[in-house]
């Protein structure tokens, strides 16, 4: 894209970056005319869009060499290798709807069945011999397969069903004699144990329950002084309280979790990943979200299309429909990216969304037969156009221009376009860099609890501490969902059941208040200068939320130093905060403006926090006239660059823990003396205080010294107290930590405690769905039940029940 950026000439390149969003029309028509007439435009579009050119095609050749290292890998029973070459395999077979592949295909599955058997991986297993079977109904070793797991799984009649179909196939003698004496084997088996019995193997292509309703209509759109529309509740509504739930209208897989997540619903993909039928790019948990992606797969036999830059005017875009049924209600959002051009892997996430959703819009109008112009969804979104940088604006229009080809190579009929066509999809564009939301999943950091609950009371050098993190898997848009606004205190929490948006109240909103999620940046998490920041940047908005625009006593401390003198609590800051004449505070970083905030009412903070309260305001009022460096109860001065230089290095020092998987008990004194440092130098209450503490925590955590991680986890969570709110569910993630180093030191009583505590905030957050987006939860539940009433416990997680492989 960078080589048809720079050969726009710089006066068109002017006119498309300053102009407005009423100018559109004619900047993207100058642009269109002048890649018209640009031989490496058509370059460009033939290298995105020809079959023979992508790297996305198919590959028989490939398949077969990845196949036949997968064989080998087996060989040498080196199988978690051979499963990822037979994944890769897989990924590149053909799939020939005529059926000279299909043997190819269902020996990949096959063998990747095998593969999993021996690790372990029974139900994914399962799976691939289904879908081997499904491709050659008649083979064999899928049967013989299917059977043998089975049998590893105690399903002894039904092992013996698929063995004796296995052996009825069976054209070869040794081939029948092996599966004869399995059988015989079977069938004593049968006699002597119970079955067991095998649960759905196509567990993962089931649905999500979703029992829970929300409330009749609580909320409704609003129009507010200074955030343009927004959300607020028509009557009170209590904490927990199912607020919204809501399908995305598209969605898009993040570029980083493209082999790790499903493309569909955008869980953790499983072992046994199934493929695009039609080229290489996407990764699916299931059949059935691969068909809720792609679509019926004989709909798509016409889509391969050549590009021909020189037979193509540009000035006449059309599309077609590849599959006319009135009865598909879904629309099948990677099929028009398909079919050997590879332009949806190459071009930014963002835009692949915005294809989905012209093409969505394109289906629809022609699955009721209406020819009219290309327009786009036609979003009653904002966009801030106006407001973007030249370079942001002229990117877009060269994206548009180049988007629209993409599609127009995918569907090839009369539908027609004009001017406004390439506009609407420019504004599409930015609608979508201030609406789309990103969807998130829970990763654990460290395993889980799962190496902690099976290590028992006795936990030795290397458990974990129950460490998840929030990761970004997929961006998507929501027609409702786009309506809230951000606030940095929210009173509302977004989270995601495969790509279903949901809504919850983390407190009481009383009828009339506005109802607000976090865009991401919170108070307690960030400074206020960072929010803002991070607001512009990526959502283009000065936030006016009611956590930026009163002063906040966790933003006054959370990244300040402490006094030099002996018991003031007074913070100091980096930042100015100037009282004005109407009684507002000035906040001011490195000269740079950075907001005015009114003043809090002190005495609704929590205790500590009014102690702190009082020491920076005094106790007539608020008396806030500060610079950089000067503590703001008694006005002692520090060099508050050299403060800053150094808590750095220190921190810098204890975060090597971190780097380091088999910790050093040598390495932690070093680490404590730097803490001390910490502590000399930034407020009691700070962010990197915290932060330091629960690093060291970690550590002792990894080299057995419980009783330590306890003290310094504490420690942690006592300053992160003072940040947030109490019920903050940064506080619950904190405690899970806690409540796994105290099942290590045996203590179950407390452990009990602190884990209620934690599921009490995690109830407010996730209501119903917790264990569901929490998973370790349940785990440590049943952990912490055993430890506390003495009852045996026998940890089911990473101990097979039914042994090991055949
Ligand atoms: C996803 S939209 C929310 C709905 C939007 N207010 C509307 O009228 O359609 C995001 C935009 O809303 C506005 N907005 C949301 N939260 C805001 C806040 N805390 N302060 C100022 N503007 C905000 C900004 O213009 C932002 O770009």
């Amino acid at each position: 894209m960078e080589r048809l950026k720079s050969a726009v000439p710089a006066e068109l390149r002017r006119a498309a970056g300053e102009g407005t969003a009423a100018g559109l029309p004619t900047t993207t028509s100058r642009l269109l005319a002048f890649f018209d007439s640009l031989p490496l435009f058509h370059q460009v579009m033939r290298e995105l869009a020809d079959p023979e050119l992508a790297l996305c095609r198919k590959d028989k050749g490939r398949a077969v060499e990845l196949k036949g290292k997968g064989n080998a890998c087996f060989s040498r029973r080196d199988f978690s290798e051979a499963l990822g070459f037979y994944s890769q395999a897989l990924r590149h077979v053909p799939l020939n709807l005529d059926g000279t592949d299909a043997d190819l295909v269902s020996a990949i599955y096959a063998n990747r069945a095998s593969t999993m058997h021996k690790l372990g991986l029974f139900k994914e297993s399962l799976r691939d011999c289904d879908r081997a079977i499904a491709v050659s109904s008649n083979y064999s070793k899928a049967w013989y397969r299917k059977g043998m797991v089975k049998a590893s799984l105690k399903n002894y009649s039904s092992a013996i069903h698929d063995l004796e179909v296995a052996l009825s196939m069976e054209m070869t003698s040794v081939g029948k004699s092996n599966i004869e004496q399995e059988l015989k084997l079977l069938l004593q088996k049968q006699e002597n144990v119970n079955e067991v019995g095998t649960s759905d193997c196509d567990s993962n292509d089931a649905d999500l329950p979703f029992a829970e309703q929300p409330q009749k209509v609580i909320i409704e759109s609003i129009s507010t002084p200074n955030k343009g529309r927004g959300m607020a509740s028509t009557s009170d509504i209590p904490p927990a309280s199912l607020i919204h739930v809501e399908d995305p209208l598209a969605a898009i897989i993040m570029k980083s979790s493209r082999e790790t997540h499903c493309h569909f619903c955008f869980n953790e993909a499983p072992a046994d990943v199934v493929f695009c039928p039609l080229c290489t790019i996407p990764i699916y948990c299931s059949k059935r979200c691969q068909k809720q992606a792609v679509g019926d797969i004989s709909c798509n036999q016409d889509t391969y299309i050549e590009y021909d830059g020189h037979a193509m005017s540009l000035a006449k875009l059309s599309v077609t429909s590849s599959c006319k049924s009135p009865s598909s209600k879904l629309f099948a959002e990677h099929r028009h990216e398909c079919g050997g051009a590879h332009w949806a892997a190459v071009l930014p996430a963002d835009i692949v969304l915005a294809g989905r959703m012209m093409a969505q819009d394109i289906e629809k109008k022609m699955l009721y037969g209406k020819n009219v112009a290309i327009s786009g969804p036609n979003l009653d979104l904002v966009h801030h156009y106006d407001h973007h940088s030249s370079a942001n604006k002229l990117e877009s229009q060269i994206y548009a221009i180049v988007l629209l080809l993409c599609l127009q190579n995918h569907y090839r009929s009369d539908l027609s376009w004009t001017e406004d066509s390439l506009s609407q999809l420019v504004l599409l564009i930015f609608q979508i860099k201030v609406n789309s939301i990103a969807i998130v999943r829970m990763k654990s950091m460290d395993g889980g609890p799962e190496l902690t609950v099976n290590r028992g009371v006795s936990a030795a050098e290397g458990a974990n501490m129950c460490s998840v993190e929030q990761v970004r898997v997929a961006q998507a848009i929501y027609a409702t969902g786009s309506l809230f606004n951000h606030s940095c205190r929210p009173n509302v929490h977004a989270y995601f059941l495969s790509r279903t948006l949901i809504l919850r109240s983390t407190e009481f909103i009383k009828s009339g208040s506005p109802v607000e999620l976090s865009y991401g940046p919170q108070a307690g998490e960030m400074h206020l200068p960072d929010r803002q920041k991070s607001l512009q940047e990526n959502y283009y908005f000065s936030c006016q939320c009611s956590g930026c625009s009163e002063l906040n006593l966790s933003d006054l401390v959370m990244n300040s130093f402490c006094c030099p003198q002996r018991n003031c609590l007074g913070a100091i800051s980096e930042s100015t905060y100037y009282r004005s004449k109407e009684n507002l505070v000035h906040v001011s970083l490195e000269g740079s403006y950075i907001c005015k905030l009114s003043l809090p009412d002190v005495s609704k903070v929590g205790k500590d926090m009014e102690k702190v309260a009082r020491a920076l305001f005094g106790n007539s009022g608020v008396s806030l006239n500060i610079d950089p460096g000067c503590c703001m109860n008694c006005r002692s001065h520090i060099d508050v660059s050299s403060a800053a230089a150094k808590s750095h290095r220190e921190v810098s020092k204890i975060n090597r823990l971190k780097e380091i998987t088999l910790l050093e008990k040598t390495l932690i004194p070093e680490a404590l003396q730097s803490l001390k440092q910490v502590k000399k130098l930034r407020h009691p209450y700070s962010k990197a205080l915290a932060q330091a503490e629960d690093t060291i925590a970690e550590a002792f955590v990894k080299v057995g010294d419980q009783e330590q991680a306890q003290k310094h986890c504490e420690a942690s969570i006592q300053v992160l107290e003072k940040l947030y709110h109490p019920k903050h569910i940064t506080i619950a993630h904190e405690l899970i930590k806690l409540v796994s180093i105290l099942l290590s030191l045996g203590d179950g009583a407390s452990a009990a405690a602190t884990f209620t505590r934690a599921e009490a905030i995690f109830s407010l957050y996730y209501g119903s769905h917790m264990e569901k987006i929490l998973a370790y939860l349940g785990t440590l539940k049943r952990a912490v039940h055993c430890e506390s009433t003495g009852a045996c416990c026998q940890s089911t997680v990473g101990n097979d029940p039914h042994g090991s492989a055949e």
